[in-house]
Protein backbone atom coordinates (compact mmCIF):
# COMPACT_ATOMS: atom_id res chain seq x y z
CA UNK A 1 0.00 0.00 0.00
CA UNK A 2 1.12 3.52 -0.79
CA UNK A 3 2.24 5.94 1.91
CA UNK A 4 -0.29 8.73 2.31
CA UNK A 5 -0.24 12.03 4.20
CA UNK A 6 -1.50 11.62 7.80
CA UNK A 7 -5.24 12.11 8.34
CA UNK A 8 -6.07 15.42 10.04
CA UNK A 9 -9.82 14.86 10.51
CA UNK A 10 -10.97 11.42 11.62
CA UNK A 11 -14.48 12.37 12.84
CA UNK A 12 -16.06 10.14 10.18
CA UNK A 13 -14.06 7.09 11.18
CA UNK A 14 -14.69 7.58 14.88
CA UNK A 15 -18.43 8.03 14.42
CA UNK A 16 -18.51 4.96 12.14
CA UNK A 17 -16.95 2.93 14.96
CA UNK A 18 -19.78 4.02 17.21
CA UNK A 19 -17.86 6.58 19.24
CA UNK A 20 -19.05 9.82 20.77
CA UNK A 21 -17.65 12.74 18.75
CA UNK A 22 -17.28 16.44 19.57
CA UNK A 23 -19.75 17.05 16.74
CA UNK A 24 -21.23 14.88 14.00
CA UNK A 25 -19.12 14.38 10.87
CA UNK A 26 -21.07 15.42 7.76
CA UNK A 27 -20.95 14.74 4.03
CA UNK A 28 -23.70 14.30 1.42
CA UNK A 29 -24.36 11.61 -1.13
CA UNK A 30 -23.66 12.91 -4.68
CA UNK A 31 -21.71 15.81 -3.19
CA UNK A 32 -19.60 15.99 -6.36
CA UNK A 33 -22.37 16.53 -8.86
CA UNK A 34 -24.40 18.73 -11.09
CA UNK A 35 -25.46 21.28 -8.45
CA UNK A 36 -21.82 22.48 -8.48
CA UNK A 37 -20.92 24.90 -11.31
CA UNK A 38 -17.32 23.64 -11.23
CA UNK A 39 -18.60 20.10 -11.92
CA UNK A 40 -20.82 21.26 -14.80
CA UNK A 41 -17.82 23.08 -16.27
CA UNK A 42 -15.79 19.84 -16.44
CA UNK A 43 -18.85 17.98 -17.81
CA UNK A 44 -19.10 20.41 -20.75
CA UNK A 45 -15.98 18.86 -22.23
CA UNK A 46 -16.16 15.26 -20.98
CA UNK A 47 -18.67 12.40 -21.02
CA UNK A 48 -19.74 10.95 -17.68
CA UNK A 49 -17.97 7.58 -17.96
CA UNK A 50 -14.96 9.24 -19.58
CA UNK A 51 -14.54 11.19 -16.31
CA UNK A 52 -14.92 7.98 -14.30
CA UNK A 53 -12.20 6.35 -16.38
CA UNK A 54 -9.75 9.26 -16.29
CA UNK A 55 -8.09 9.32 -12.86
CA UNK A 56 -7.01 12.95 -12.90
CA UNK A 57 -10.53 14.10 -13.86
CA UNK A 58 -12.17 11.83 -11.27
CA UNK A 59 -9.71 13.16 -8.68
CA UNK A 60 -10.38 16.77 -9.62
CA UNK A 61 -14.15 16.29 -9.29
CA UNK A 62 -13.88 14.33 -6.04
CA UNK A 63 -11.99 17.18 -4.38
CA UNK A 64 -14.19 20.00 -5.76
CA UNK A 65 -16.65 19.93 -2.82
CA UNK A 66 -13.77 19.48 -0.35
CA UNK A 67 -12.16 22.69 -1.62
CA UNK A 68 -15.41 24.64 -1.77
CA UNK A 69 -16.55 23.53 1.69
CA UNK A 70 -13.15 23.31 3.34
CA UNK A 71 -13.54 22.87 7.10
CA UNK A 72 -17.27 22.20 6.75
CA UNK A 73 -17.36 18.76 5.13
CA UNK A 74 -15.77 15.72 6.77
CA UNK A 75 -15.43 13.14 3.98
CA UNK A 76 -14.76 12.81 0.28
CA UNK A 77 -16.38 10.07 -1.84
CA UNK A 78 -14.56 8.88 -4.91
CA UNK A 79 -16.18 10.07 -8.13
CA UNK A 80 -17.40 7.00 -10.00
CA UNK A 81 -20.67 5.12 -10.42
CA UNK A 82 -22.24 1.90 -9.21
CA UNK A 83 -22.68 0.84 -12.86
CA UNK A 84 -18.95 0.34 -13.44
CA UNK A 85 -19.45 -3.17 -11.99
CA UNK A 86 -21.90 -4.30 -14.72
CA UNK A 87 -19.42 -2.79 -17.20
CA UNK A 88 -16.62 -4.86 -15.65
CA UNK A 89 -18.84 -7.93 -15.98
CA UNK A 90 -19.02 -7.30 -19.72
CA UNK A 91 -22.13 -5.15 -20.20
CA UNK A 92 -22.29 -1.92 -22.13
CA UNK A 93 -23.72 1.00 -20.12
CA UNK A 94 -24.42 4.47 -21.51
CA UNK A 95 -25.39 7.64 -19.62
CA UNK A 96 -27.81 9.68 -21.74
CA UNK A 97 -28.76 11.39 -19.43
CA UNK A 98 -29.87 8.47 -17.22
CA UNK A 99 -28.21 5.05 -17.37
CA UNK A 100 -29.14 2.74 -20.24
CA UNK A 101 -27.98 -0.72 -21.23
CA UNK A 102 -28.30 -1.37 -24.99
CA UNK A 103 -28.23 -5.14 -24.39
CA UNK A 104 -29.82 -5.97 -21.00
CA UNK A 105 -30.20 -9.46 -19.52
CA UNK A 106 -33.61 -10.48 -20.85
CA UNK A 107 -33.58 -14.13 -19.83
CA UNK A 108 -31.37 -16.30 -17.60
CA UNK A 109 -29.69 -17.60 -20.80
CA UNK A 110 -28.28 -14.10 -21.32
CA UNK A 111 -26.10 -14.57 -18.25
CA UNK A 112 -23.80 -16.54 -20.56
CA UNK A 113 -22.94 -13.20 -22.20
CA UNK A 114 -21.26 -12.01 -19.00
CA UNK A 115 -17.52 -12.52 -18.43
CA UNK A 116 -17.10 -15.78 -16.56
CA UNK A 117 -14.13 -14.45 -14.57
CA UNK A 118 -13.80 -10.78 -13.76
CA UNK A 119 -10.31 -9.47 -13.10
CA UNK A 120 -11.18 -6.25 -11.26
CA UNK A 121 -7.61 -4.97 -11.43
CA UNK A 122 -7.77 -5.17 -15.20
CA UNK A 123 -11.35 -3.94 -15.70
CA UNK A 124 -11.54 -1.35 -12.91
CA UNK A 125 -7.92 -0.36 -12.44
CA UNK A 126 -8.86 3.21 -13.30
CA UNK A 127 -10.95 3.43 -10.10
CA UNK A 128 -8.03 2.27 -7.96
CA UNK A 129 -5.72 4.74 -9.67
CA UNK A 130 -8.22 7.54 -9.05
CA UNK A 131 -8.47 6.57 -5.37
CA UNK A 132 -4.70 6.60 -4.88
CA UNK A 133 -4.38 9.90 -6.70
CA UNK A 134 -7.24 11.41 -4.66
CA UNK A 135 -5.72 10.30 -1.35
CA UNK A 136 -2.58 12.21 -2.26
CA UNK A 137 -4.49 15.26 -3.47
CA UNK A 138 -6.62 15.35 -0.29
CA UNK A 139 -3.41 15.60 1.71
CA UNK A 140 -5.10 14.11 4.78
CA UNK A 141 -7.73 16.83 5.02
CA UNK A 142 -10.64 14.33 5.21
CA UNK A 143 -11.01 10.55 4.77
CA UNK A 144 -11.89 9.08 1.38
CA UNK A 145 -14.93 6.83 0.93
CA UNK A 146 -14.98 4.01 -1.64
CA UNK A 147 -18.23 2.39 -2.73
CA UNK A 148 -20.13 -0.08 -4.88
CA UNK A 149 -23.75 -0.88 -5.68
CA UNK A 150 -25.51 -3.73 -3.89
CA UNK A 151 -26.12 -6.90 -5.91
CA UNK A 152 -29.91 -6.48 -5.93
CA UNK A 153 -29.70 -2.88 -7.19
CA UNK A 154 -27.13 -3.79 -9.86
CA UNK A 155 -29.18 -6.86 -10.87
CA UNK A 156 -32.22 -4.60 -11.30
CA UNK A 157 -30.30 -2.27 -13.65
CA UNK A 158 -28.79 -5.17 -15.58
CA UNK A 159 -32.19 -6.78 -16.16
CA UNK A 160 -34.28 -3.64 -16.62
CA UNK A 161 -31.68 -2.06 -18.89
CA UNK A 162 -31.99 1.26 -17.04
CA UNK A 163 -34.09 2.96 -14.41
CA UNK A 164 -37.65 1.73 -13.90
CA UNK A 165 -40.67 2.78 -11.87
CA UNK A 166 -42.01 -0.72 -11.30
CA UNK A 167 -38.99 -3.03 -11.63
CA UNK A 168 -41.37 -5.40 -13.41
CA UNK A 169 -38.67 -7.21 -15.37
CA UNK A 170 -36.28 -7.57 -12.46
CA UNK A 171 -39.04 -8.88 -10.22
CA UNK A 172 -40.28 -11.24 -12.92
CA UNK A 173 -36.80 -12.76 -12.85
CA UNK A 174 -36.85 -13.12 -9.05
CA UNK A 175 -40.26 -14.72 -9.00
CA UNK A 176 -39.99 -16.91 -12.13
CA UNK A 177 -36.34 -17.86 -11.85
CA UNK A 178 -35.44 -17.60 -8.15
CA UNK A 179 -32.47 -19.97 -8.36
CA UNK A 180 -30.93 -18.36 -11.44
CA UNK A 181 -31.54 -14.96 -9.85
CA UNK A 182 -29.78 -15.96 -6.65
CA UNK A 183 -26.86 -17.38 -8.62
CA UNK A 184 -26.48 -14.12 -10.52
CA UNK A 185 -26.79 -12.08 -7.31
CA UNK A 186 -23.95 -14.11 -5.81
CA UNK A 187 -21.83 -13.61 -8.92
CA UNK A 188 -22.34 -9.87 -8.70
CA UNK A 189 -21.55 -9.94 -4.96
CA UNK A 190 -18.24 -11.70 -5.59
CA UNK A 191 -17.18 -9.03 -8.07
CA UNK A 192 -18.21 -6.38 -5.52
CA UNK A 193 -16.06 -8.05 -2.85
CA UNK A 194 -12.92 -7.97 -5.02
CA UNK A 195 -13.75 -4.43 -6.13
CA UNK A 196 -14.11 -3.14 -2.55
CA UNK A 197 -10.99 -4.94 -1.30
CA UNK A 198 -8.92 -3.38 -4.07
CA UNK A 199 -10.41 0.04 -3.30
CA UNK A 200 -9.13 -0.27 0.27
CA UNK A 201 -5.71 -1.39 -0.95
CA UNK A 202 -5.68 1.68 -3.20
CA UNK A 203 -6.49 3.99 -0.29
CA UNK A 204 -10.22 4.00 0.51
CA UNK A 205 -10.73 4.56 4.26
CA UNK A 206 -14.42 3.61 4.57
CA UNK A 207 -16.67 1.66 2.19
CA UNK A 208 -20.31 2.25 1.39
CA UNK A 209 -22.65 -0.20 -0.34
CA UNK A 210 -25.64 1.44 -2.07
CA UNK A 211 -28.79 -0.70 -2.21
CA UNK A 212 -30.90 2.03 -3.79
CA UNK A 213 -33.72 -0.35 -4.76
CA UNK A 214 -33.91 -2.23 -1.44
CA UNK A 215 -37.24 -0.60 -0.58
CA UNK A 216 -38.86 -1.92 -3.75
CA UNK A 217 -38.86 -5.42 -2.26
CA UNK A 218 -41.32 -6.74 0.30
CA UNK A 219 -39.40 -7.27 3.54
CA UNK A 220 -39.45 -11.05 3.16
CA UNK A 221 -38.21 -10.76 -0.45
CA UNK A 222 -35.47 -8.39 0.72
CA UNK A 223 -34.54 -11.02 3.31
CA UNK A 224 -34.53 -13.73 0.66
CA UNK A 225 -32.80 -12.01 -2.26
CA UNK A 226 -30.83 -8.99 -1.06
CA UNK A 227 -29.82 -9.55 2.56
CA UNK A 228 -27.75 -12.71 1.95
CA UNK A 229 -25.58 -11.01 -0.65
CA UNK A 230 -25.17 -7.87 1.48
CA UNK A 231 -24.00 -10.10 4.31
CA UNK A 232 -21.71 -11.99 1.93
CA UNK A 233 -20.08 -8.71 0.89
CA UNK A 234 -19.45 -7.46 4.45
CA UNK A 235 -18.09 -10.83 5.54
CA UNK A 236 -16.03 -11.36 2.38
CA UNK A 237 -14.47 -7.91 2.35
CA UNK A 238 -13.48 -8.02 6.02
CA UNK A 239 -12.09 -11.55 5.72
CA UNK A 240 -10.08 -10.82 2.57
CA UNK A 241 -8.63 -7.62 4.01
CA UNK A 242 -7.59 -9.44 7.18
CA UNK A 243 -6.05 -12.28 5.13
CA UNK A 244 -4.07 -9.75 3.09
CA UNK A 245 -2.84 -8.05 6.26
CA UNK A 246 -4.59 -4.82 5.31
CA UNK A 247 -6.28 -2.90 8.15
CA UNK A 248 -10.03 -3.49 7.99
CA UNK A 249 -12.04 -0.31 7.32
CA UNK A 250 -15.56 0.51 8.53
CA UNK A 251 -18.41 -0.40 6.17
CA UNK A 252 -21.70 1.42 5.64
CA UNK A 253 -24.82 -0.03 4.09
CA UNK A 254 -27.39 2.34 2.61
CA UNK A 255 -30.42 0.17 1.91
CA UNK A 256 -32.84 2.84 0.81
CA UNK A 257 -36.43 2.22 1.86
CA UNK A 258 -35.58 -0.93 3.82
CA UNK A 259 -36.52 0.55 7.17
CA UNK A 260 -38.62 -2.53 7.97
CA UNK A 261 -35.39 -4.54 7.79
CA UNK A 262 -33.18 -2.30 9.93
CA UNK A 263 -33.30 -4.49 13.02
CA UNK A 264 -32.36 -7.57 11.00
CA UNK A 265 -29.58 -5.71 9.20
CA UNK A 266 -28.15 -4.46 12.51
CA UNK A 267 -28.36 -7.98 13.98
CA UNK A 268 -26.46 -9.88 11.37
CA UNK A 269 -25.53 -8.17 8.11
CA UNK A 270 -22.06 -7.23 9.34
CA UNK A 271 -22.00 -3.48 8.64
CA UNK A 272 -20.65 -0.86 11.04
CA UNK A 273 -23.01 1.88 9.86
CA UNK A 274 -26.53 1.79 8.46
CA UNK A 275 -27.63 4.67 6.24
CA UNK A 276 -31.19 5.93 6.66
CA UNK A 277 -33.55 7.58 4.20
CA UNK A 278 -35.83 10.32 5.55
CA UNK A 279 -38.89 8.08 6.01
CA UNK A 280 -37.87 6.93 9.47
CA UNK A 281 -37.51 8.96 12.65
CA UNK A 282 -33.86 8.71 13.79
CA UNK A 283 -34.83 7.88 17.38
CA UNK A 284 -36.97 4.99 16.08
CA UNK A 285 -34.01 3.75 14.04
CA UNK A 286 -31.83 3.91 17.18
CA UNK A 287 -34.35 1.71 18.97
CA UNK A 288 -34.34 -0.80 16.10
CA UNK A 289 -30.56 -1.12 15.83
CA UNK A 290 -30.09 -1.35 19.62
CA UNK A 291 -26.65 0.24 19.60
CA UNK A 292 -25.25 -2.47 17.33
CA UNK A 293 -24.39 -0.08 14.48
CA UNK A 294 -23.78 3.61 13.94
CA UNK A 295 -26.31 5.50 11.80
CA UNK A 296 -25.98 7.86 8.84
CA UNK A 297 -28.50 10.30 7.44
CA UNK A 298 -31.17 11.37 6.99
CA UNK A 299 -32.58 14.78 5.98
CA UNK A 300 -34.98 14.76 3.03
CA UNK A 301 -32.82 16.10 0.14
CA UNK A 302 -35.73 18.30 -0.93
CA UNK A 303 -35.46 20.21 2.38
CA UNK A 304 -32.53 21.95 0.66
CA UNK A 305 -35.18 23.73 -1.42
CA UNK A 306 -37.04 24.83 1.72
CA UNK A 307 -35.00 27.94 2.58
CA UNK A 308 -32.47 28.63 5.33
CA UNK A 309 -34.90 28.79 8.26
CA UNK A 310 -36.49 25.48 7.35
CA UNK A 311 -33.10 23.83 6.87
CA UNK A 312 -31.96 25.09 10.27
CA UNK A 313 -35.08 23.86 12.07
CA UNK A 314 -34.84 20.49 10.36
CA UNK A 315 -31.15 20.00 11.19
CA UNK A 316 -31.76 20.95 14.84
CA UNK A 317 -34.61 18.46 15.05
CA UNK A 318 -32.61 15.74 13.30
CA UNK A 319 -29.56 16.24 15.55
CA UNK A 320 -31.76 15.88 18.64
CA UNK A 321 -33.45 12.78 17.31
CA UNK A 322 -30.11 11.07 16.54
CA UNK A 323 -28.70 11.69 20.03
CA UNK A 324 -27.97 8.76 22.32
CA UNK A 325 -28.64 9.57 25.96
CA UNK A 326 -28.41 13.28 25.12
CA UNK A 327 -25.05 12.97 23.32
CA UNK A 328 -23.95 13.12 19.68
CA UNK A 329 -22.60 9.62 19.23
CA UNK A 330 -22.36 7.08 16.39
CA UNK A 331 -23.93 9.56 13.95
CA UNK A 332 -22.71 10.55 10.49
CA UNK A 333 -24.89 13.43 9.30
CA UNK A 334 -26.01 13.21 5.67
CA UNK A 335 -29.09 13.53 3.50
CA UNK A 336 -31.51 10.63 3.15
CA UNK A 337 -30.51 10.24 -0.53
CA UNK A 338 -28.37 12.07 -3.08
CA UNK A 339 -28.37 15.86 -3.45
CA UNK A 340 -30.25 16.95 -6.57
CA UNK A 341 -28.99 19.20 -9.39
CA UNK A 342 -31.14 22.27 -8.61
CA UNK A 343 -29.78 22.93 -5.12
CA UNK A 344 -28.02 26.26 -4.50
CA UNK A 345 -24.48 25.39 -3.29
CA UNK A 346 -24.85 28.12 -0.64
CA UNK A 347 -27.85 26.31 0.83
CA UNK A 348 -25.76 23.14 1.13
CA UNK A 349 -23.11 25.22 2.89
CA UNK A 350 -25.79 26.34 5.34
CA UNK A 351 -26.77 22.69 5.91
CA UNK A 352 -23.15 21.87 6.81
CA UNK A 353 -22.94 24.89 9.12
CA UNK A 354 -26.18 23.93 10.87
CA UNK A 355 -24.94 20.37 11.43
CA UNK A 356 -21.76 21.72 12.99
CA UNK A 357 -23.79 23.99 15.27
CA UNK A 358 -26.55 21.67 16.40
CA UNK A 359 -24.60 18.43 16.75
CA UNK A 360 -21.95 19.85 19.08
CA UNK A 361 -21.56 18.00 22.36
C1 LIG B 1 -28.50 4.23 -8.41
C2 LIG B 1 -27.11 4.85 -8.47
C3 LIG B 1 -26.41 5.22 -9.63
N1 LIG B 1 -25.18 5.72 -9.22
C4 LIG B 1 -25.10 5.71 -7.86
C5 LIG B 1 -26.29 5.12 -7.37
C6 LIG B 1 -26.56 4.82 -5.91
C7 LIG B 1 -26.97 6.01 -5.16
C8 LIG B 1 -28.35 6.52 -5.47
O1 LIG B 1 -29.31 5.79 -5.28
O2 LIG B 1 -28.42 7.68 -5.90
C9 LIG B 1 -23.97 6.11 -7.02
C10 LIG B 1 -23.17 7.26 -7.42
N2 LIG B 1 -23.21 7.99 -8.57
C11 LIG B 1 -22.28 8.98 -8.52
C12 LIG B 1 -21.54 8.83 -7.32
C13 LIG B 1 -20.30 9.64 -7.02
C14 LIG B 1 -19.97 9.99 -5.70
C15 LIG B 1 -20.91 10.96 -5.02
O3 LIG B 1 -20.70 12.18 -5.18
O4 LIG B 1 -21.79 10.51 -4.27
C16 LIG B 1 -22.13 7.79 -6.60
C17 LIG B 1 -21.81 7.26 -5.21
C18 LIG B 1 -22.01 9.99 -9.54
C19 LIG B 1 -23.05 10.29 -10.54
N3 LIG B 1 -23.80 9.39 -11.24
C20 LIG B 1 -24.58 10.05 -12.14
C21 LIG B 1 -24.32 11.44 -12.05
C22 LIG B 1 -24.90 12.53 -12.93
C23 LIG B 1 -24.45 12.27 -14.32
C24 LIG B 1 -24.06 13.50 -15.11
O5 LIG B 1 -23.09 14.17 -14.76
O6 LIG B 1 -24.74 13.74 -16.10
C25 LIG B 1 -23.36 11.59 -11.04
C26 LIG B 1 -22.72 12.88 -10.59
C27 LIG B 1 -25.49 9.41 -13.11
C28 LIG B 1 -26.33 8.31 -12.62
N4 LIG B 1 -25.88 7.15 -12.06
C29 LIG B 1 -26.95 6.38 -11.69
C30 LIG B 1 -28.14 7.05 -12.10
C31 LIG B 1 -29.54 6.53 -11.86
C32 LIG B 1 -27.75 8.23 -12.70
C33 LIG B 1 -28.61 9.23 -13.43
C34 LIG B 1 -29.51 9.97 -12.54
C35 LIG B 1 -28.79 11.07 -11.80
O7 LIG B 1 -28.09 11.83 -12.48
O8 LIG B 1 -28.96 11.17 -10.59
C36 LIG B 1 -26.84 5.07 -11.05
Amino acid sequence: MADFPPLKNDLLLRAARGEETERAPVWVMRQAGRYLPEFRKVREDHEFFEICRTPNLATEITVQPIRRYSGLVDAAIIFSDILVVPQAMGMEVLMNPGPSFPDPLNTPEDVAKLRSEVDVKKELGYVFEAITMTRKELNGEVPLIGFCGAPWTLFAYMVEGGGSKTLQKAKSWLFNHPNESKALLVRIADVCIDFLVEQVKAGAQLLQVFDSWAGELAPHHFAEFSYPTLQRIAEGVKRKLAEAGVPVVPMTLFAKGANQSLAALAQGAGYDVLGLDWCIEPSDARALVQGRTALQGNMDPNMLYGGRDAIEREVKRMAESFRVAGKTKAWIANLGHGITPGVDPEDLKWFFQCVQKYSRN
